[in-house]
């Protein structure tokens, strides 16, 4: 375990890092992959927790996805820093939903919205299939009308802007969402505009939060649609008094389905009342390793400085496919293990969830040990919280850095305290009965026992229990992960003894020592349908370069030229990205 004095002593051989982590008011730090941004963060929330925080106050820490919050909590805890109440660590959406929302909602005049829960992928789906139905004429394209209404959502638009949109795109809207309320169903953007609502129009909200939250701390901040960007604008810059600290890279803004806007950071950061910090010392990545990350950036590309020298890059063509690259790929970890390589310092990263499954498959049958969630389930907290359990009974407390305390306050915090409350010491019964052979099957229907013993499985987010039921199914006797025994779960959590395989968005923020990215195609990376230059295509970019820039001393990146669809065999050449950056000639 790192201790905070050390941390801290890293932070101030580098003089930008030292400026930024004692830096008073609103700060914005903006840096590239490897550059210590998420250290810095975390240290100095845990800094500011034990050194300028007042009892009953805290700070809070919030990212985009589930495993970014994740990362968060791992890397405060390794500080010695417990995760609760002081130190509250999240999504922006769970943010919005347990600090804005629910306590709020009543006092504002909105008694209902404390009554919604998130609707389940179905419900969300049919009601928008049946809301297009009733305003559209049965002989209209309607295509795009889904999609669009999704981006203008989480663009939050104005009335005036949602005209440009095209014809009945507002109305549809609007039914969509009354459809879902009628059952008391909200959407993630439904939840975020009902935040920005209350902190934008009622004072006393910002008042109530400043004095909970006096400082907000914004990890990954270049992935925030323009909602989430005014939920923590307003709290910290326009109207509220919180000290705002927030860490990103426009160059890694790979969630544009999202609503994200990269330029929203570069615009913070340049505010006045803002103190701007720019990084450039990468420490993660050897030296060839970054100066090609740049090459892939193309001409806005920073010149990188690295700590370490070294590093390798290649690029491999193998003509038989897809197949052919992971039989490669096999024989590649086999010396790299006999080097003394531990398998968990290995990626393999891939475009898609259908290329990672093939991957896995050749790997698998060499008898490698991979960690490979698929798309069997996403991780959400409570997910993630079962993982974390399995972690704790296999590994125990030392090599899973998972204390029983922690894990029974984040058991607590996944819906309604008191239900999960009066569960905990059944919890804690099962994770010590529990042993790491058992199925892991076995183990999470324990812990399903003991939720619904407790009435707290109908107190779940609906996002939540929607994952429960996908990883039940996926490890049941039927599932894909049907052998999977407690230790192979926590391992998913610790990545430890396996090759961790991921698609490309999904390596964001990790790192290992070597990084396999598969199946560079073209028509794959950049995806077929997207033109040159928009925003599509620059995404798929920065996705190819934040898949780079995991690797700590080699990556190697594989192509056949061709790949098979349903509609018959591409014979496209390697992915562009591959020849612009001088990877491929
Ligand atoms: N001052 C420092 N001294 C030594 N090591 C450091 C320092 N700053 C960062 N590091 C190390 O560099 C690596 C990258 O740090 P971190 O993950 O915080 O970077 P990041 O900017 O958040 O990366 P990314 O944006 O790619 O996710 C980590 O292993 C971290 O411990």
């Amino acid at each position: 375990m790192t201790s905070l004095r050390q941390a801290i002593s890293e932070l101030q051989t580098n003089p930008e890092q030292w400026e930024a982590f004692q830096h008073d008011g609103h700060c914005v730090v903006l840096a590239p992959p490897g550059s210590g941004k998420t250290k810095l963060l975390t240290t100095k929330a845990v800094w500011l927790a034990n050194n300028a925080i007042a009892p009953g106050r805290g700070l809070a820490c919030i990212t985009l996805t589930n495993p970014a919050a994740a990362e968060l909590r791992t890397r405060v805890r390794r500080l010695g820093q417990p995760v609760g109440r002081t130190v509250n660590i999240g999504t922006v959406h769970s943010f919005a939903w347990s600090n804005v929302i629910r306590p709020f909602a009543n006092a504002a005049g909105f008694p209902e919205w404390s009554r919604y829960t998130l609707a389940p992928r179905q419900e969300a789906n049919a009601a928008m299939r049946e809301a297009i139905r009733r305003v559209f004429e049965p002989n209209e394209d309607t295509r795009y009308v889904n999609s669009t209404i999704m981006r203008n959502r989480k663009l939050c638009l104005t009335e005036q802007e949602w005209k440009t949109a095209g014809p009945n795109i507002r109305e549809a809207a609007l039914e969509y969402d009354r459809l879902l309320r009628e059952k008391d169903y909200v959407d993630f953007d439904t939840v975020v505009a009902m935040a920005v609502h209350l902190v934008e129009e009622y004072p006393f909200v910002r008042t109530v939060l400043h004095a909970r939250f006096p400082y907000l701390m914004v990890d990954e901040y270049q992935d925030l649609a323009p909602g989430l960007h005014r939920i923590v604008t307003s709290l910290s810059l326009d109207e509220g008094n919180s000290t705002l600290f927030a860490v990103g890279d426009p160059d890694q803004a790979i969630y544009g389905w999202t609503g994200t806007r990269p330029e929203l950071l570069v615009e913070l950061a340049d505010l006045e009342a803002v103190h701007r910090v720019d990084l450039r010392i990468n420490y993660r990545c050897g030296a060839v390793i970054a100066e090609a990350g740049r090459r892939i950036l193309g001409a806005h590309g920073a010149e990188a400085v690295t700590m370490r020298g070294g590093g390798s890059v290649s690029a491999r063509c193998e003509p038989a496919g897809l197949t052919a690259q992971a039989a490669y790929i096999a024989g590649r970890i086999f010396e790299l293990q006999s080097e003394g390589v531990s398998l968990h310092e290995i990626a393999v990263l891939a475009p898609t969830n259908g290329d990672c499954d093939e991957l896995v498959a050749v790997l698998r049958s060499r008898d490698i040990p991979v960690s490979w969630r698929a798309d069997a389930y996403s991780p959400s907290p409570l997910t993630m919280t079962l993982e974390a359990f399995a972690a704790w009974v296999s590994h125990g407390r030392e090599d899973s850095g998972y204390r029983l305390g922690d894990l029974l306050d984040q058991w607590q915090q996944l819906g309604d305290w008191s239900a999960l409350r009066a569960g905990a010491d059944r919890v804690v019964a099962a994770l010590l009965a529990a042993a790491a052979d058992t199925r892991a099957g076995e183990f999470v229907e324990t812990i399903v026992t003991v939720l619904d013993s407790a009435g707290a499985r109908a107190e779940l987010r609906s996002d939540d229990a929607n994952e429960l039921e996908r990883m039940r199914d996926a490890l049941s006797p039927a599932g894909g992960m049907a052998d999977y025994t407690v230790r192979d779960l926590g391992g998913l959590r610790l990545r430890g003894g396996r090759v961790e395989v991921l698609t490309m968005s999904s390596s964001k923020g990790l790192e290992f020592d070597h990084v396999f990215i598969a199946a560079l195609e073209e028509g794959k990376l950049p995806f077929f349908a997207s033109v040159r230059g928009s925003a599509e295509w620059t995404e798929d970019r920065r996705k190819f370069y934040v898949s780079f820039t995991r690797a700590r001393d080699s990556v190697e990146v594989l192509y056949s030229g061709w790949y098979d669809t349903p509609r018959g065999r591409r014979h496209n050449g390697p992915s562009v990205f591959l020849r612009e950056s001088g990877l491929v000639g």
